[in-house]
């Protein structure tokens, strides 16, 4: 198994000053899933449900208050030194704002150079050819490394913030909101090159939405969190359609039925219920 979050709960911190710290409402409660290698997980919910702290914990950003985070079999908060450094390498995370996401000061080069330069010893100029390969990999041009962030759209900047995340093959992507800043267009550019990458490479995503047609495009499985809770979740993707659960149902009435796959779905479960 590639990830197992096992009951996990968390709060945050608040008031801490140096004689004492208390612990807000739980963000999280007893959360528990698992990613195989190869799959991509899309984890649903409303605003504030709870998703990008989840994504925080497993990214060894937050440590669980209980519970635990196996990575690979090891739990990320215990491991230290190089084997910790060795998980790193293997979970990368692409974020919704790319624009705050990298520094304006830094090339495309620079920006998508630094984690090669980090774990990998290459020369100059096989660093370089490294990078132009990866700009075009996610469909940019080689000659596009010496622009700055504010040269490129947002669309463009996301695949930046893809290459960079590829860079080292990891096995695992958390992709916390990583098209819902961008419009249609480059959103479902972006989604069909996440697709290809996981072909190719035989990566897993953890997608982090609210938007239940993006997840259903990219994701193999889906769960919806609820007040810091998974209140369902489905092996099978299509089975979300036959959700009773409210929290679901309010998810695919947001969903536009635009697209006839959706369509027939909807209305198959109109004449349902
Ligand atoms: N650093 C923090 N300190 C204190 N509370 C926080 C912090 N980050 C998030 N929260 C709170 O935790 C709860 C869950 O937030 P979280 O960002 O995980 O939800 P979300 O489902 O990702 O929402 P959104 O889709 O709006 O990003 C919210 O009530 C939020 O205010």
């Amino acid at each position: 198994m590639l990830l197992q979050v096992k009951e996990v709960t968390h709060a945050y911190r608040e008031n801490r000053t140096f004689w004492s710290s208390s612990r807000q409402a739980p963000v999280l409660s007893n959360v528990s899933l698992t990613l195989e290698e190869g799959q991509c997980l899309g984890l649903l919910g409303t605003s504030g449900a709870g998703k990008s702290t989840l994504g925080k914990v497993i990214l060894g950003m937050e440590k669980p208050q209980t519970g635990q985070v196996l990575f690979q079999e090891h739990d990320f908060y215990k491991v230290h030194g190089s084997a910790k450094r060795a998980l790193r390498r293997d979970l990368q995370a692409v974020f919704q704002d790319s624009y705050s996401a990298v520094n304006p000061r830094l090339t495309a080069e620079q920006i998508i150079g630094e984690p090669l330069e980090n774990y990998e010893r290459l020369s100059q100029r096989e660093q370089k050819a490294k990078v132009g390969e990866l700009l075009e990999t996610v469909g940019l041009k080689a000659e596009d490394m010496t622009k700055y962030p504010n040269q490129f759209s947002g669309g463009q900047l996301q695949r930046i913030a893809i290459a960079r995340a590829i860079a080292l093959r990891p096995k695992l992507i958390v992709l916390d909101e990583s098209v819902s800043s961008l419009d249609m267009v480059n959103q479902t550019y972006i989604l069909d090159l996440l697709n290809k990458l996981k072909k190719d490479f035989g990566l897993s995503y953890l997608f982090i939405t609210h938007d239940i047609k993006a997840a259903y495009t990219l994701c193999d499985k889906l769960a919806v969190m609820e007040r810091g809770e998974i209140v369902d979740s489905f092996q099978d993707k299509d089975h979300i359609f036959n959700s009773t659960h409210s929290a679901v149902k309010k998810l695919l009435s947001a969903m536009l039925p635009e697209h006839p796959r959706y369509r027939t779905r909807m209305r198959r479960d109109e004449s349902q219920s």
